[in-house]
């Protein structure tokens, strides 16, 4: 099974209502759609979308990374040599880790096909069914508290709730949440770099005195200060994760070795495919660290695959954060990934199993 050719496409899906974080106001998913076709008539799909605030990928990166760099190095190979195909991608260009995840699903979807079995099992296998969180935007305590209890009434048992603005009005709006909720949800919290490491402290330490119980806070500081991640780490009982400041292997070796978080949050736009997604999830259960899988504001193809990988690799990944699809107003998208809100799961079908893509724009 050779690749032929590779070509890419826009898919844009409006949102249920509009995203909000300490970093972004987002109203639609927009992602880059890579197809990879082959000589034996299979085709792979991966996607990514431009979080240019976290990853630094915009659309026309992702597009001019995969066209004029990663496509000229892939045409040609044989999908059997996937450790080799992984090495040509990870090593073809430096960064850009969004385009690299994408080319490297389409692969491993490819690759999944060559032994006629869903991706899961080629990693490793498993239970094909997990269950995701939602993400409430941050917004005003009201609205805050209406999405939590709406979120509830669609079945979600645990809540990503968005803070990192105002100090404040942060604790203010768990409390208010909380309050709503409580006996009813988990609470987790991001504040996506939106706090210093004393106001998280202050802030864990009021929500902890208010009896407020948390899962974990997520990357309460700015992705560079590690000091700062371990300073909160070491005064609070809330559970640190680290997003923003852990891309690659690398950066989680650094971050165990600093104590510097509790929880490690993996996504694939992140380290740059599913390899190094793997890679950290085993130094992660080496050191007996547990991890989330998370997603960027992005549709079903590229969660599909995180999917997979959450299943494969569920000894370590006790935490799922695989909520874009849920967001999103409909899935355009035909695959054996079945989100159903809080209730994901594959049906046995080869590779990630996509068999139709509604309203994909193709690029010339
Ligand atoms: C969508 C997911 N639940 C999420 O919240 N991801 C964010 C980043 C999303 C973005 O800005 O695209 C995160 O975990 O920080
Ligand atoms: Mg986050």
């Amino acid at each position: 099974m050779k690749i032929t050719d590779i070509r890419l496409g826009m898919l844009r899906v409006p949102l249920k209502t509009a995203f909000k974080t300490a970093l972004r106001t987002v109203n639609s998913t927009e992602d880059v759609v890579i197809i990879v076709e082959t000589d034996s008539g299979n085709t792979g799909y991966g996607a990514a979308p431009a979080t240019a605030v976290i990853t630094g990928d915009i659309h026309g990166s992702i597009i001019e990374a995969i066209r004029t760099v990663i496509k000229p190095r892939l045409l040609g190979q044989d999908i059997a040599d996937l450790n080799h195909i992984i090495r040509l991608i990870q090593g073809s260009i430096m960064k850009n880790y969004s385009a690299k995840a994408a080319v490297e699903m389409a692969v491993y979807d490819l690759f999944a096909q060559l032994y006629k079995a869903p991706l899961y099992k080629i990693l490793g296998g498993g239970v094909p069914k997990i269950t995701t969180d939602l993400t409430i935007s941050v917004d005003y305590i009201d609205k805050m508290v209406a999405d939590s209890l709406s979120a509830i009434d669609r079945g979600f048992e645990t809540l990503k709730v968005k803070v990192g603005k105002d100090i404040g009005v942060d604790i203010e709006r768990v409390k208010a949440i909380y309050a709503a909720v409580e006996g009813k949800a988990l609470i987790r919290l991001d504040a996506n770099q939106g706090w210093t490491a004393k106001e998280a402290v202050y802030a864990l330490h009021k929500l902890e005195d208010a009896g407020v119980r948390l899962e974990l806070v997520e990357q309460p500081v700015k992705a560079y200060d590690l000091e700062g991640l371990k300073y909160i780490t070491e005064r609070v009982h809330t559970p640190v994760m680290a997003d923003e400041s852990s891309f690659g292997p690398r950066e989680v070796i650094e971050l165990i070795k600093m104590r510097a978080a509790d929880i490690i949050n993996i996504k694939l736009m992140k380290t740059g495919g599913i390899a190094n997604a793997i890679k950290i999830a085993d130094i992660c259960s080496f050191y007996d660290m547990q991890c989330m899988i998370g997603c960027m504001l992005e549709g079903s193809i590229s969660v599909a695959a995180a999917v997979h990988v959450a299943v494969a690799k569920s000894d370590v990944i006790t935490k799922i954060d695989l909520d874009g699809p849920s967001l999103c107003a409909f899935d355009p998208v035909t695959s054996s990934v079945s989100f159903n809100d809080a209730d994901i799961t594959i049906a046995d079908a080869p590779g990630l199993g996509i068999t139709a893509i509604e309203g994909l724009e193709m690029l010339a």
